[in-house]
């Protein structure tokens, strides 16, 4: 299981082709033709495009992730009678939220996730019961200097029983968990949206110059908390996102499904199934037309071709700007700036029960001046096996390790070294293992995720809430019966791209 840079090269070749319009694709091969033929021997004939069939349809949605699937199950749920088709580029379902299955019993999400409990779309419209949801403990285990143990930030409002640990944890000053306190009641009373309507700045600013936390709390826990969590640094990630993720983690638990984060999205696909949606994967889009009556979506050059009156484009964002741009009337987006995307790494070890950490809590790299470093590379860590029996099989236990760009970077070429320093920095968290974990543990799983998450500061591309910004308006008005919806149209979450995708479904579904 080492997916990422393949995956990856695969990915950007299939978007390469995307941006490419079968109109272009055969002009090149014409020109070439052209350029080719000497004066003796005549031009040969233009290479004729190769009729494919058209499939007509009422709405196509383009990719399979989280959004898509909840965009075509909505307006299937709401236009029963309507054919949708669904096209998704990967053999698989579930975009960024997918588990792969070991032969021998783990479980290995693409990438450390969580799933909020408090999530106000997720818990309207996903069955949690059925995904045997188990809660991480609130607060974390932070590894403050290289010598010392793990210390305990708890939540006092929702662990009472661990107030004294809370306020004599060496992790902030007493000043600092006070004015936490007041961080935690404000994230409680004040509603979600209320939050998206607020002034925005970074994140670094909101807690140093709002909130008045010390550059040492801010260093050992919120730094390594929520760069884990942003995928960069407080500095570039919006305040809005932060009081939106700790109201989450505040309030909710973070949990963990029995079958891994991929659950979520199997639980969707089963749903647009069941809603009659026409589920099609290893379909990448190449090509969207507008027509007088809809649009013409083309797969793989020959492949399919369909004539759908409406289309929802719920890619990640780089994909949708570059479909989007080949559409007439929308030339001008291929021009505009990219939104940035956010990378991350995760490494997967397996060894015998029991883990090092027998309670179900995030650990976190504190250490200041020495988090993010090719000595200490990891930024946060877990036991998924501790938190939900289902991610290890019986007797086995199973470590998630996350690394941030700057250290994927580092080691770029040099996953060997950069195992050996994953073990290494491990061993000082856990020293009572450390041998097991030199010579025992088993790498798993690496996973490096290019496009993991996109960027939302501002500008642009602002975190919204209240169902994200319309489905109607990408950077623009759309055409008639184009509809486009992802994470990057709300916030960069799983409810995110749900409140985004009941969204565009919504509204597709009045057009149906
Ligand atoms: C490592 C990682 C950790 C995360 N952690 C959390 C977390 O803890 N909590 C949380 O709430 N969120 C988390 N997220 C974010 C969350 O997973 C995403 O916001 C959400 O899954 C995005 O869903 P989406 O449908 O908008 O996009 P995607 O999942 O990207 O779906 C888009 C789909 O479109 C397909 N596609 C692209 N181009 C084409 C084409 N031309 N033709 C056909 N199909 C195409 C893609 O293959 C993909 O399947 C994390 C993400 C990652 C990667």
């Amino acid at each position: 299981f080492t997916v990422g840079t393949q995956q990856h090269a695969v990915l950007s070749l299939r978007r390469e082709r995307s941006s490419t319009t079968e109109l272009a694709f055969f002009r090149r091969l014409f020109r070439r033709n052209k350029k080719q033929a000497t004066p003796s021997e005549p031009a040969p004939a233009p290479a004729r495009a190769k009729r494919i069939p058209v499939e007509p349809a009422d709405l196509c949605v383009i990719g399979g992730g989280v959004s898509g699937l909840m965009a075509a199950a909505e307006a299937a749920k709401k236009s029963p009678k309507a054919k949708i088709i669904l096209l998704e580029a990967e053999e698989t379902l579930g975009g960024r939220v997918q588990s792969d299955k070991t032969p021998d019993g783990f479980t290995l999400d693409r990438g450390f996730a969580v799933f909020i409990e408090d999530y106000p779309v997720a818990k309207t419209v996903l069955d949690y019961k059925q995904l045997k949801l188990k809660p991480f403990l609130p607060g974390a285990l932070v590894k403050i200097t290289e010598t010392s143990s793990l210390a305990r930030v708890a939540d006092p409002l929702r662990q009472p029983e661990e107030l004294l640990t809370a306020l004599f944890a060496p992790v902030g000053t007493f000043v600092d968990k006070m004015r936490l306190l007041l961080v935690i009641q404000h994230a409680l009373s004040t509603p979600v949206e209320n939050f998206f309507t607020e002034n925005e700045t970074d994140t670094e600013t909101e807690l140093k110059e709002r909130w008045g936390l010390s550059d040492t709390f801010i260093d050992r826990f919120f730094r390594p908390f929520l760069e884990g969590i942003y995928l960069a640094p407080l500095n570039e990630q919006s305040s809005r996102m932060f009081n939106f993720i700790f109201k989450m983690f505040s309030a909710g638990a973070a949990t963990l499904p029995a079958g891994g984060m991929g659950a979520i999205a199997e639980q969707l696909a089963s749903k647009a199934k069941e809603a009659g949606v026409d589920l099609r994967t290893g379909s990448p889009v190449t090509n969207v037309r507008k027509e007088e009556d809809g649009y013409v979506i083309t797969t793989e050059l020959g492949k399919a071709a369909i004539r759908a009156k409406n289309v929802v484009v719920a890619t990640d964002g780089a994909a949708a700007q570059k479909l989007l741009s080949q559409i007439n009337g929308l030339e001008e987006l291929a021009a505009k700036p990219e939104q940035p995307q956010r990378q991350v790494m995760c490494m997967y070890y397996a060894f015998d029960a029991p883990a090092p950490v027998e309670e179900p809590i995030l650990i976190l790299n504190g250490v200041i001046g020495k988090r993010g470093t090719p000595e200490c590379p990891v930024n946060n860590a877990c036991f998924p096996s501790v938190v939900n029996e289902g991610y290890a099989p019986e007797g086995k236990a199973l470590c998630s390790v996350t690394i941030l760009k700057d250290m994927m970077d580092a080691y770029e070429g040099k996953e060997g070294d950069l195992d050996k320093a994953v073990r290494e920095q491990l061993g000082t968290w856990f020293p009572e293992c450390k041998d097991n974990i030199l010579s025992k543990w088993e790498l798993k799983g690496t996973y490096k995720i290019k496009n993991a998450q996109p960027a939302q500061l501002g500008g642009p591309f602002p975190a919204s809430i209240n169902g994200g910004r319309s489905p109607t308006t990408y950077r623009g008005v759309l055409p008639q019966g184009l509809l486009v919806c992802g994470d990057h149209m709300a916030t960069a979450t799983l409810n995110g791209a749900l409140e985004s995708g009941i969204r565009a479904g919504e509204a597709a579904a009045k057009l149906l």
